[in-house]
C-alpha cells in the first residue's frame, strides 16, 4: 500500500492550536474522506524537548481502537513539520459545550460519564493511562458520541521483569485543576489518576465548573492535596455520592481503581442505573438542553 504523504491532502480550516501542535481539517483527495490533521512544527519539538512526548502519542494511538479514543489512521512528515491524520470530530470540545450551556443535566451527564468511563476501562485494559483527562480533550463527533484525545502526556506501563505491568507513571504532567493529589504529592500517576479526574469532570460537567480552581495554579494545587472543595446548592445527591467517591485522596481507596473489578462497582454506583453498557456506542446521544 502507497504510503499517504502531504500531497493526498486538502487542508482546511484550523480546528484547534495547541503549544506544540496544530489542528487543521484535512480531505483525503483520493476519496473526499474528511479527517483531522495534526501538524507538528519539527523545530519546535526539538528546541522543546518534545520528541519523546510526539513518539508516545504515536505508540499510545498506534495501541487504540476504541469508538471513544480518536483514531491515528496515517503518519507521514515534510522537511518542516510532522503530520499525524486523526478523526475529525465535527462537534469539537465538551469544554465549549460546557460553557454554551452552563451545565448538563443528570440524563446528559451520565450518558456523558458513561462514555468516559469505557473509554478509561479500554485504555486501561491496554496499559494506557491518559493523565491529562479534561472537557478540552474529550471532543464530540458528529453523533454526539465522545473521542478522547490528547495522549502526549499518556504513559504506557511497562511488563517489568516478572511479568506485572507497573502501576506507578513518574514525571509531571496534567493540568492544574484536573491533576490528582498522587502526582502532585509522589510525583507518580497511576491508573486511579484517571478516575480521580473523571470526578473533577463530572462535578464540572454538573456544576458549570470544576471544583478545585485557585486563583492561581499553586493555590489550585493547595485545594486539590486538601481535598478542599464543596458542591453547590442543588447538586444531585446521588451525583454528589459518586464524586465523592472519585475525590478520594489515596488512590487506592478511589471508586474505580483496583483493576477490572474496581471498574466493575464503578459502574454499578446507582448514578448510572438504567445505563446499557454494551449498548452505550449504539445509543443516540440525549439531547443537550
Ligand atoms: N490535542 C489533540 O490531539 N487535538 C485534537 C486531535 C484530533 C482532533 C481534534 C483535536 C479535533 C478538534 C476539533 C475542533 C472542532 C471545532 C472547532 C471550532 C468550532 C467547531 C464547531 O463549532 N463545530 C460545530 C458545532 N458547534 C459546537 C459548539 C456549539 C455550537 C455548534 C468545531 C472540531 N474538531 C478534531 O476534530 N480531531
Amino acid at each position: 500500500v502507497k504510503k499517504k504523504g502531504v500531497k493526498d491532502f486538502e487542508f482546511g480550516k484550523t480546528l484547534g492550536e495547541g503549544s506544540y501542535s496544530t489542528v487543521v481539517a484535512a480531505r483525503d483527495r483520493s476519496n473526499n474522506r474528511e479527517y483531522a490533521a495534526k501538524i507538528l512544527d519539527k523545530k519546535h519539538i526539538i528546541k522543546e524537548k518534545k520528541v519523546k512526548y510526539v513518539n508516545i502519542e504515536k505508540n499510545t494511538l498506534n495501541k487504540m481502537n476504541h469508538p471513544g479514543i480518536v483514531r491515528l489512521y496515517y503518519t507521514f512528515q515534510d522537511p518542516d513539520s510532522l503530520y499525524f491524520i486523526l478523526d475529525q470530530a465535527k462537534n469539537g470540545e465538551l469544554l465549549t459545550f460546557i460553557k454554551k450551556l452552563g451545565s448538563f443535566d443528570i440524563n446528559c451527564t451520565q450518558f456523558y460519564a458513561a462514555q468516559i468511563i469505557s473509554a478509561i476501562e479500554y485504555m486501561h485494559s491496554q496499559g494506557v493511562i491518559h493523565r491529562d483527562l479534561k472537557p478540552e480533550n474529550i471532543l464530540l463527533d458528529d453523533k454526539m458520541h465522545i473521542k478522547v484525545t490528547d495522549f502526549g502526556t499518556a504513559k504506557i506501563l511497562e511488563q517489568n521483569a516478572d511479568g506485572e505491568k507497573d502501576d506507578r507513571a513518574n514525571s509531571f504532567v496534567g493540568t492544574a485543576e484536573y491533576v490528582s493529589p498522587e502526582l502532585l504529592k509522589e510525583k507518580a500517576a497511576c491508573k486511579s489518576s484517571d478516575f480521580w479526574a473523571l470526578g473533577c469532570i463530572i462535578y464540572q460537567l454538573i456544576a458549570g465548573r470544576p471544583p478545585f480552581k485557585g486563583t492561581n495554579e499553586y493555590m489550585t494545587f493547595q485545594r486539590i492535596v486538601h481535598l478542599d472543595y464543596s458542591f453547590p446548592e442543588g447538586f444531585p445527591p446521588v451525583a454528589r455520592d459518586l464524586v465523592q467517591k472519585l475525590l478520594v485522596l489515596n488512590p487506592l481507596e478511589r471508586l474505580g481503581s483496583g483493576g477490572q473489578v474496581g471498574i466493575d462497582q464503578l459502574k454499578a454506583h446507582p448514578f448510572f442505573n438504567g445505563i446499557d453498557w454494551d449498548a452505550l456506542w449504539q445509543h443516540p446521544a440525549p439531547r443537550l438542553l
